[in-house]
């Protein structure tokens, strides 16, 4: 049997690549992303796409402690404030095992290199998928989603192209990955701030053009931060992908809300805080007020 595909985390993303890739033969196994001591088990996930048939496979659900080595492709699926505790858990058990990050975000990676990780790949996920029970999942693919290389000493891009591409969550090599990760990563700074504190669904920027005139301050902000580091991305594009993102996630809350919602530590750091901690090494603060009170606001309301 071929090495397994290790998805650590037993969340929305992780329920339905573990699908995706059990029906198409693939090994797979979920690791638990938080400390756990429970024995192996193998449950039946469910996985229901709108207009289609449902989908489900057994899967193996396991947890790090019960593994000494991962000899298989990583893939992160868990949120991305767990990365610096993750990556020290994984560092005696990966050996040169490929690990891809399938996070939203900025810098998500970088507990992964400080720690001597030498293939890190990174994926940008045009999906939308939540638990809507234990065990199943409401999944909606957007669009294929790119992987490209951030670290790379042996395995190529297309090996893990090879092995985590699927009819259900598809994947595709991308080697301007950065542009792409910014692009998406100032979106969610606009969709993780604007709508817990508005306490509204995603599909408000499409809705309201007073809504869709504050994210835009947010996405000039962020570009110039972008553009500063070398990032060609300007204010119009980035406004076209959050229309397009509200459009196709309309009555939809987004995780920071739904982390709000049920008292969770939300991934605000790795978005708009992120952002303003790169502004400041460039000399940018004062050129990123607003998305430093949108940030700072999520965090007094979420309470971490
Ligand atoms: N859902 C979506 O539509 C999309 C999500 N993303 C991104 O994908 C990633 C996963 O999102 P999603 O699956 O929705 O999130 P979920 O909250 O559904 O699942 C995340 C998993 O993270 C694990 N986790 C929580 N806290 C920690 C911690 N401190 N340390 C380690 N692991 C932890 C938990 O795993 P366990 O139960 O195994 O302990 C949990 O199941 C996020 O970065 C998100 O921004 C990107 C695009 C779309
Ligand atoms: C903006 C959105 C909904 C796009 O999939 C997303 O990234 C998320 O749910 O975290």
């Amino acid at each position: 049997m071929e090495n397994p595909i290790y998805i650590i985390g037993y969340g929305a993303v992780g329920m339905a690549l573990a699908v995706a890739l059990k029906l198409a033969g693939k090994n797979v196994i979920i690791l638990r992303g938080r400390p756990d001591n429970s024995p192996g088990r193998v449950e039946n996930i469910q996985v229901a796409i709108p207009g289609k048939p449902l989908l489900e496979a057994k899967i193996e659900i396991n947890t790090l402690n019960n593994f000494e080595q991962l000899d298989g492709i990583i893939v992160l699926t868990t949120k991305s404030y767990g990365n610096k505790q993750l990556a020290q858990t994984l560092k005696s058990k990966a050996g040169n095992s490929p690990i891809v990050l399938l996070q939203n975000g900025l810098g998500v990676e970088q507990p992964f290199i400080e720690t001597g990780f030498t293939e890190i790949y990174r994926c940008v996920l045009f999906i939308t998928s939540v638990v809507i029970a234990p065990g199943k999942v409401n999944y909606k693919p957007v669009a294929v989603s790119p992987i490209g290389v951030v670290a790379n000493k042996s395995t190529s891009l297309n090996n893990v192209i090879e092995a985590l591409d699927n009819a259900y969550l598809p994947f595709k090599a991308e080697y301007e990955i950065e542009t792409i990760i910014w692009k998406k990563a100032i979106a969610n700074s606009v969709f993780n701030s604007i709508c817990p504190l508005l306490n509204i669904d995603n599909g408000i920027f499409k809705r309201d053009a007073s809504a869709l005139l504050m994210a835009k301050r947010i996405i000039t902000e962020c570009v110039g931060v972008a553009q500063a580091k070398g990032i060609m991305l300007t204010v119009d594009e980035v406004t076209e992908s959050v229309l397009q993102i509200s459009k196709l996630s309309d009555g939809q809350l987004i995780s920071t809300l739904q982390d709000i919602n049920n008292n969770r530590p939300t991934e605000i750091d790795t978005l708009n805080l992120q952002i303003v901690e790169i502004a400041k090494t460039l000399n940018m603060e004062i050129a990123v007020q607003q998305t430093l009170l949108l940030g700072e606001l999520i965090k007094l309301k979420s309470g971490f």
